[in-house]
């Protein structure tokens, strides 16, 4: 089982002081930062573009940069977003592209790549990609907005997948993303989730090292 990782949703920070709120991750020690890129159609919302990871690495941000797509044509955006300094870049299942061909171009973009499926999306529908991946990302909310209440029935869905892991021998991580608190992160935990997305949660915790502390304890 992989060791937990907390990547802070920069979505839920000061989006006029983003690297001062990314600055916070690191100052906590914590190595991944994840950001929500919206494109108003895949999800009715906007957020970043990859001119705001630009900038965040010229402020002297160096946080492992995991970038989750939300983008209706993601195939088109890749390069800008591997260029302006992702490590890793998440593509969903559900719009219709080549899913196989964007994974493999991610990965020749020297970033690794996961893929992210909807609440109302089976496992079943990435289990072919399974082997081509370093991620799975399961909502646990439908995606758009931070603070949202997590979906329970999002678990046997992570079950399967961390099932499917072990019985391939594959080794990719198995991220959670929605309503994410110390409460749900044990949840998943126990369902087989070793990466937790925390927006809300994380920037509204009171005592943050002590948050981190007790998800590096999951
Ligand atoms: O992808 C998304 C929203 O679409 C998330 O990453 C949110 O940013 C998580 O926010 P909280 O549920 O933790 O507030």
């Amino acid at each position: 089982m992989h060791p937990p990782i907390l990547a802070p949703s920069l979505l839920a920070g000061d989006h006029a002081q983003l690297a001062t709120s990314a600055r916070i991750v690191e100052e906590l020690g914590l190595p991944w930062l994840h950001l929500d890129i919206m494109d108003g159609h895949f999800v009715p919302n906007l957020s970043f573009g990859p001119a705001t990871l630009t900038a965040l690495r010229r402020h002297g941000i160096k946080a492992y940069f995991d970038t989750h797509l939300m983008l209706s044509q993601p195939a088109r955006y890749i390069e800008p977003f591997a260029k302006a300094g992702a490590n890793q870049i998440s593509i969903h299942i559900e719009p219709t592209y080549d899913h196989a061909d964007t994974l493999d171009r991610i990965h020749a973009l020297g970033c690794q790549a996961g893929i992210v499926l909807n609440p109302d999306t089976p496992a079943s529908a990435v289990e072919p990609l399974l082997a081509r991946v370093d991620l799975v990302l399961v909502m646990t909310v439908q995606p758009g907005f931070g603070g949202q209440s997590f979906r329970a029935a999002m678990l046997p869905k992570i079950r399967q997948l961390d099932q499917w892991r072990s019985e391939r021998a594959l080794t990719f991580r198995l991220e959670v993303d929605g309503g994410i608190d110390l409460e749900t992160a044990r949840q998943c935990r126990a369902a087989g989730a070793d990466t937790f997305v925390a927006g809300t949660s994380f920037f509204g915790a009171p005592d943050k090292p002590a948050f981190a502390a007790a998800f590096a304890q999951l």
